[in-house]
């Protein structure tokens, strides 16, 4: 097989998928077909001339021994990112589709590292997503040395009091009152283009319903507002949960679904639980 990988041509098949309402064009470049473009993940994103998504997904060759297979993440502005929880259950099903994942437990690489999956039946998977870093030079956060549970900024005149931690990908968490009208669309993208997120970041807003409940909306890096975020859903859980406000084991309420996180403690892997469906197959004609 020649090594020269070939760019994606017209022909190139792909699967539309979504993982409670965060949505997925997934290639498949196992055989060798070279990563899609910043310029062919824009085209494939476009929700009028395109298939439409917020993510491209690539399935290739395991990084690591144990690993059946590895992704990769593109937004649908082009820039790519280290880590999808959404992406990373529409993986496990399409692999388990596949028949490259025979068994109910197996191992997937991200960017990120290697997570272990486990299958639940329904279309419902569980994907252990790495520890929580809190570090600001992980996030990365510009300005700040030491980790805190929760930082004030000014952004645009206002006083912003926000939790930031990696998941492989940049979030910043703010806890607001009511998910519902919070200001996503303005707070969101302004926060992104302030410098404190050099790399820019998920803007999470999340309201405590519960001590096992929360409600979060996410306007994402690369995307803007999704129906729902994995990566998001864990970091706003991990920072709540930091800060003693709700209990290690919640539901993560998103405008398109839920996901169950659990993060027994500080040290330990975050756990998330939710759904990844098939929506079609589909052959990019352009
Ligand atoms: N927009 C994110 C990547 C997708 C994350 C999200 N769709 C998830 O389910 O985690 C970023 O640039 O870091």
């Amino acid at each position: 097989m020649s090594d020269v990988a070939r760019a994606p041509a017209a022909g190139l098949r792909f699967s539309k998928m979504h993982g409670a309402g965060n949505d997925f064009v997934v290639l498949d470049l196992r055989g060798g077909l070279a990563p899609p473009s910043a310029q062919l993940c824009r085209a494939l994103a476009d929700r009028h001339a395109g298939a439409g998504c917020d993510q491209i997904l690539t399935i290739e060759r395991p990084r690591s021994a144990q690993a059946v297979a590895s992704y990769r993440i593109w937004n649908s502005d082009g820039s790519s990112s280290q880590q999808c929880g959404n992406g990373a259950r529409c993986v496990a099903a399409w692999l388990v589709r596949d028949g490259a994942a025979a068994t109910t437990r197996f191992d997937l690489d991200s960017p990120a590292g290697t997570h272990a999956v486990e299958a639940l039946g329904g279309g419902r998977f569980r994907i252990a997503m790495g520890v929580p870093d809190f570090a600001p030079q992980a996030v990365p956060l510009s300005g700040f040395d030491v980790a805190q549970d929760e930082y004030a900024i000014d952004v645009g005149g206002l006083p912003i009091r926000f939790g930031a931690v990696s998941m492989g990908n940049p979030h910043v968490v703010l806890e607001v009152p009511d998910a519902a009208t919070a200001a996503v669309a303005t707070l969101g993208p302004a926060l992104q283009r302030d410098g404190v997120l050099p790399q820019s970041g998920n803007i999470g807003f999340a309201e405590v319903v519960s001590r096992d409940r929360i409600r979060l909306r996410v306007f994402e890096r690369g995307v803007g507002e999704t129906q729902a975020c994995g990566s998001g859903a864990c970091a706003a859980a991990a920072v709540l949960m930091r800060r003693g406000r709700i209990d290690r084991d919640v539901v993560v309420a998103l405008p398109g679904g839920e996901l169950r996180i659990a993060w027994p403690d500080d040290r330990a892997q975050i756990i998330m639980a939710g759904p990844a469906a098939f929506v079609y197959e589909g052959e990019w004609q352009s």
